[in-house]
């Protein structure tokens, strides 16, 4: 028996085949790894081609698969599958190569010519070189192959980067230094990115090392016995259950000093990191705890919708005892659960009509001679009273305001306290707190008796732009500080909950050194990015600990058309435009998201699209998956975390993206520039969650935006 590999590409090419033809390569290949000779494979050395190493075998009569042999180690790599002519035409320009400078294990295609003559000519042959900069010797460094110099230092504007790219003549890992290089990083900062940690020596012969280096495992993944291949072939559907980015699985395996934070842009893997960040905790951590006090990990996100579509994917990289030890929840319904345990007979107030008629009430409590509206009081309630457990006045005299639009001196304070005050009794005597004090009744009572702290190895949190201090302040008690304790993953680009900016250091979690970035956004096409990203510009954007967060060096893969901006004349007109688009572009309507700002102009849209004869499918709550034929609808709010092929981000009209009563309710120009920001976000979030295309449709007057 032998073991097999599998580069990424090979399933790309593997799904381009019929599934009878699917099934015969997966059973040559288990042949292959049982008997390599085996007469029905016909196992070739392909000798007049670029790389000596590669080989063919067949799957059937026409169907070939290329290989790489690394014979001495009893090792091949899958490269390739497809007809007999695309295989050898793919295999004559492939060569597969250890880099004697990063130990990667690299897959690039040479052209013919390439090496003896000049380089083919740039699209803009006047203009300086864009790497005209850098020696030879620091490109060698970055993982550029000695062959593909001569292309490198032949590129003048980005698409001459991006073809080499798209025609794999730059091989992934080389091609994100050079990204960096052509987006303004010095060599150092490329080199630290693309090299974290250099090979003390490369062996460019050992093929079994270069496989186990996470910029490899990017690309190649290992089959060493009969089970694991079975394995493999079952889950290779989706990429990110197996090749994850180097920066990914380093932050995803290993045991970590203290809490870690992860940032990224939309769609860069975030949610991918920490479910294999739990994987590996519930494997190596909670899976060796002492029999009889069993460890769990805690998986929190904000909002419920993402906790079960976290859940439904960990059951894709989890054996069912790795799950068990893994428990999904978002916070709120963690910390009702454990109150109630512990006898707490409050209920959480959610429900915004009733808070508008308690703070209707509190207010009243409001001296005539003060100018205020109910606005600033509700926001000085929930950015400065609860994120800093301010219980008397006292306590309110001496607190930071930092951030608040509306100065109030000492005697202010005094005078508007009683509204506060008004408003909490209120709560009380209708046994009703908020989630904020749900979060510090809880916390007080883990820190007061230890004994009820779940017994947790580590907790991981997603969505943390979202969730306030009280929350990362009971995060931090339900866990003892110490290894693996917190992950945390989060983009402030996505805040759109109305949460103060958290500075998790305030709240005992202590990242220092322990900080990431993730910036190759995997799902959206890099047209629709940076519409979104453009939208955002000016608005800055915190690290979750006091600092500021950038989308520098943040890119797309993958390229696709400009989204269309359109304005229609009527709503009428904007749903037959969806519906033209979608049948325009061969889109299955439950892959395409309508998406708008309101619940209310959501079912205004449903009702158009359906009275043209298109089921639609509304996705509110925990909905059921979408049935085929239907097209989904849905709030800017609700498609955080999801992804469609295509999305239509409607109505984006005047008044409604921003959306008017928001923006004009706000206390003060602090709170109104805060709201603006969300309303920035919620597009943002939006627009990302198209995986192919993007439309941003109004009607009547467009949004001053677009
Ligand atoms: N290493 C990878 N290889 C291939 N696809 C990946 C990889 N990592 C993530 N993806 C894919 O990229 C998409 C986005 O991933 P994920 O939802 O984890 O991103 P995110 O950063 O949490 O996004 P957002 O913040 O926008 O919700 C998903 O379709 C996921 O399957």
């Amino acid at each position: 028996m032998v073991s097999v590999a599998f580069s990424d590409k090979y399933f790309d090419s593997l799904l381009k085949l019929t599934p009878n033809e699917q099934s015969q390569a997966n059973k040559a290949v288990m042949l292959f790894q049982q008997d390599p000779q085996h007469g029905g494979l016909h196992y070739e050395k392909l000798t007049a081609f670029k790389d000596s190493k590669l080989r063919s075998i067949r799957a059937n009569q026409d169907v070939r698969i290329i290989l790489a042999a690394a014979e001495k180690e009893d090792l091949y790599l899958m490269l390739y599958v497809a007809h007999h002519e695309p295989a050898y035409a793919w295999a004559a320009k492939r060569k597969v190569e250890i880099n004697p400078n990063t130990g990667s294990l690299q897959v690039f295609t040479v052209e013919e010519r390439r090496e003896e003559a000049a380089p083919a000519p740039s699209s803009a042959p006047e203009l300086p070189g864009l790497f005209d900069t850098i020696r030879d010797r620091q490109l060698l460094q970055l993982g550029v192959p000695e062959e593909a110099l001569g292309l490198v230092r032949s590129m003048r504007i980005e698409a001459d980067l991006e073809t080499a790219h798209l025609n794999e003549q730059i091989p992934a890992d080389a091609y994100e230094g050079l990204f960096m290089l052509m987006a303004g990083a010095s060599f150092e900062e490329a080199y630290g990115e693309v090299v974290p940690a250099a090979p003390e020596a490369v062996d460019t012969d050992d093929f079994g090392s270069a496989l186990a280096r996470p910029e490899s495992r990017a690309h190649f993944t290992v089959a060493e016995n009969e089970e694991a291949l079975q394995a493999v072939l079952n889950q290779s559907l989706e990429k990110w259950r197996v090749f994850l980015h180097p920066a990914q699985r380093r932050l995803a395996e290993g045991t970590k000093n203290g809490p870690v934070r992860v940032l990224g842009g939309a769609g860069t893997g975030k949610t991918v990191v920490a479910m294999h960040r739990a994987k590996w905790l519930a494997e190596q951590v909670a899976g060796s705890s002492t029999p009889g006090q069993e460890q769990k990990v805690l998986f929190t996100t904000f909002t419920r919708n993402l906790a079960a579509d976290i859940k439904q994917n960990l059951h894709k990289i989890c054996s069912s005892q790795a799950l068990e030890r893994i428990d999904v929840m978002n916070l709120d319904a963690w910390v009702v659960s454990f109150l109630k345990k512990q006898g707490y007979d409050y209920g959480l107030l959610m429900d915004a009509q009733q808070q508008k008629r308690l703070w209707e009430e509190a207010y009243s409590e409001k001296p005539a001679a003060i100018d205020l509206g109910l606005a600033f009081f509700q926001e000085e309630w929930a950015r400065v009273i609860q994120p800093q457990s301010i219980g008397s006045l006292d306590d309110y005299k001496k607190a930071s305001r930092i951030g608040r639009g509306t100065r109030l001196n000492r005697q202010q304070r005094v005078e508007i306290w009683p509204v506060f005050e008004r408003f909490r009794h209120i709560l009380a005597s209708n046994y009703l707190k908020e989630t904020d004090d749900a979060y510090r009744d809880a916390r007080q009572l883990l820190e007061t008796n230890p004994e009820l702290r779940p017994n947790l190895c580590s907790v991981i949190v997603d969505e943390a732009q979202d969730m306030g201090s009280q929350a990362f302040m009971l995060l931090r008690a339900l866990v003892p500080p110490g290894p693996n304790d917190l992950f945390i993953v989060g983009d402030g680009h996505q805040r759109i909950y109305g949460k103060n900016k958290v500075v998790l250091g305030q709240c005992g979690i202590d990242i220092r050194g322990r900080s990431a970035r993730l910036k190759v956004n995997y799902r959206t096409t890099d047209e629709t990015r940076k519409l979104a990203v453009s939208i955002l510009e000016g608005v800055e954007v915190d690290d979750l600990d006091g600092g500021q967060d950038s989308q520098q060096f943040y890119h797309s893969l993958m390229h696709g058309p400009v989204p269309e901006v359109r304005c229609f004349d009527s709503l009428d007109e904007q749903a037959q435009a969806i519906l033209e688009a979608m049948q325009g572009n061969g889109l299955a309507p439950e892959a395409c998201c309508v998406i708008a700002r309101t619940r209310r102009e959501v079912g205004e849209l449903k009702a158009a699209l359906e009275s043209r004869q298109q089921p639609c499918h509304q996705l509110d709550g925990r909905s059921a998956a979408t049935p085929d034929g239907e097209l989904n609808l849905a709030t800017m709010h609700r498609v955080k975390g999801l992804e469609f092929d295509a999305v239509f981000v409607a109505s984006v009209n005047r008044g409604l993206v921003p959306l008017a009563p928001v923006i004009q309710s706000a206390a003060d120009a602090v709170t109104r520039r805060q709201r603006e920001n969300e309303e920035r976000a919620l597009l943002y979030v939006s627009l990302t969650r198209a995986r192919k295309l993007a439309f941003v449709y109004g009607y009547g007057q467009m949004s001053e935006w677009f």
